[in-house]
């Protein structure tokens, strides 16, 4: 079980204390900007970022809170928003078995955007922490530390598995070479530069830009799997993505999507009765060709990346526009911790949607103005991850999975897939 945390708010708690000293500590003599300078988006990251005091959540929504099996969940962690926070619309889902649950929530405020809460099952949420971090996070996969880092070859992830369970394991080595010149290491969060958006039409020229490396770090020092694993933070799906170029690199062949990953997408995009949830196609932007019509079909994820959060990582608001296929759904899985999630409109201008995520629920994406809205995370919520995680709670209190539990305490992952062309289509190269 969880052991009993106090709650952020809790001002007798060591944590409280702690947060506060520190606080006082970052802040003494800091001009802080005036608030009237930020986009409505700005300030809500500020807001929700803060460590001390904590933030208040009851202006997120957290649908959580109306399930009953997840009591439990909710309670362990002391973090919760609120069921009015923000107008959304109950919807049935399309087919979803006993497994999963029966909901999907659409947002009047965000055309496109579906919530289904709980959509994947504990059991699930286990397979694709394992496959994420032992099967995924490695080679022929890039990670931000392969750019300076020689990973291993049976990756980091099983590595770090056998230097836990006794000595041997020799340290993974930076690449660069001594006296190179230096670059800054790049395990920070995602540099979010602007980027044109991918069409039909411009494609070809994104493909012959010449995508050069980015230099390894020379600060970088040769490091334990242990240390290296607290600063994973991206793992790539299908399509190379470039960060550089802030596009995919298609002259590198493009690795399949697993099973795994591409089975639930399709599942969840499959359970939203879409006709419901764009009956206003006009106002949505479709003009005369509702592709959502053909999801059921048409739907082929071939892109993404899985983020790997520590509880004091952000992401800061961005648009996804790289991908050719403008509105085809963007399926967002949540795994481990909770966390704030924000989405707004086409510019910071839009006040954003607060909305808490939890572990397995799934987040689509999906239409002409949804694909293009800034979005963002600003907390991981700490002391979150719910029971099932819990080795005890299935019987084995020294599993294999007591190393993925301990990992987890402090980690939320994200697997963020996307459709970057469309299915069938063979892209003609340069
Ligand atoms: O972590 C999340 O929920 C969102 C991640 C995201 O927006 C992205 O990877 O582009
Ligand atoms: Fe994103």
């Amino acid at each position: 079980m969880p052991t009993t945390v106090a709650g952020p708010y809790d001002t007798d708690s060591k944590e409280y204390k702690r947060a506060k000293r520190l606080h006082e500590k970052t802040t003494r003599g800091r001009n802080e900007q005036i608030e009237g300078d930020w986009t409505p988006f700005r300030a809500a990251e500020k807001k929700y970022k803060a460590k001390f005091p904590p933030p208040d959540l009851s202006g997120v929504l957290d649908l959580a809170l109306l399930d009953k099996t997840r009591t439990e969940e909710v309670e362990c962690g002391k973090w919760k928003g609120a069921v009015d926070a923000v107008e959304y619309r109950e919807l049935d889902a399309v087919g979803v078995d006993a497994k999963g649950k029966g909901k999907a929530y659409m947002f009047p405020r965000v055309p496109g955007l579906a919530l289904l809460p709980s959509f994947i099952t504990p059991e699930e949420q286990r397979d694709l922490v394992r496959s994420s971090l032992k099967d995924h996070a490695r080679h022929p996969n890039e990670t931000n530390l392969d750019t300076h880092y020689r990973l291993p070859e049976e990756g980091l992830w099983n590595a770090y598995v056998r230097s836990r369970r006794g000595p041997g394991v020799a340290d993974i080595q930076p690449r660069a070479a001594p006296g190179a010149s230096y670059e800054s290491l790049n395990n920070g969060p995602r540099q979010l530069i602007s980027n044109e958006p991918a069409s039909k039409e411009n494609f070809v020229k994104i493909a012959s830009a010449p995508a050069v490396p980015a230099p390894p770090s020379q600060n970088a020092r040769a490091s334990s799997p242990e240390t290296l694993i607290q600063k994973l933070r991206w793992a790539n799906i299908g399509w190379y993505y470039h960060w550089g170029n802030k596009q995919y690199d298609f002259t590198r062949e493009k690795i399949p999507v697993s099973e795994i990953y591409g089975s639930v997408c399709k599942r969840a995009v499959n359970a939203v009765p879409w006709d419901v949830l764009f009956d206003t196609r006009d106002e949505d932007g479709w003009g005369d060709k509702p592709l959502w019509e053909s999801w059921t079909e048409s739907y082929e994820p071939d892109a993404g990346i899985v983020n790997f959060y520590q509880t004091k990582d952000t992401l800061m608001a961005h648009v996804d526009r790289s991908e050719i296929c403008a509105t085809s759904p963007l399926v967002s899985i949540s795994l481990g911790c909770a966390a704030v999630f924000l989405i707004g409109g086409t510019t910071r201008d839009v006040e954003p949607v607060p909305i808490l995520l939890r572990s397995g629920d799934v987040v689509i994406m999906s239409g002409p103005g949804c694909r293009r809205a800034y979005h963002g995370v600003p907390r991981i919520l700490e002391n979150t991850l719910p029971p099932h995680f819990f080795a005890e709670q299935h019987g084995q209190p020294t599993s294999p999975w007591s190393i993925y539990q301990d990992y987890l305490r402090t980690t939320r992952i994200n697997i963020n897939v996307r459709q970057v062309f469309p299915k069938g289509f063979e892209p003609q190269l340069p």
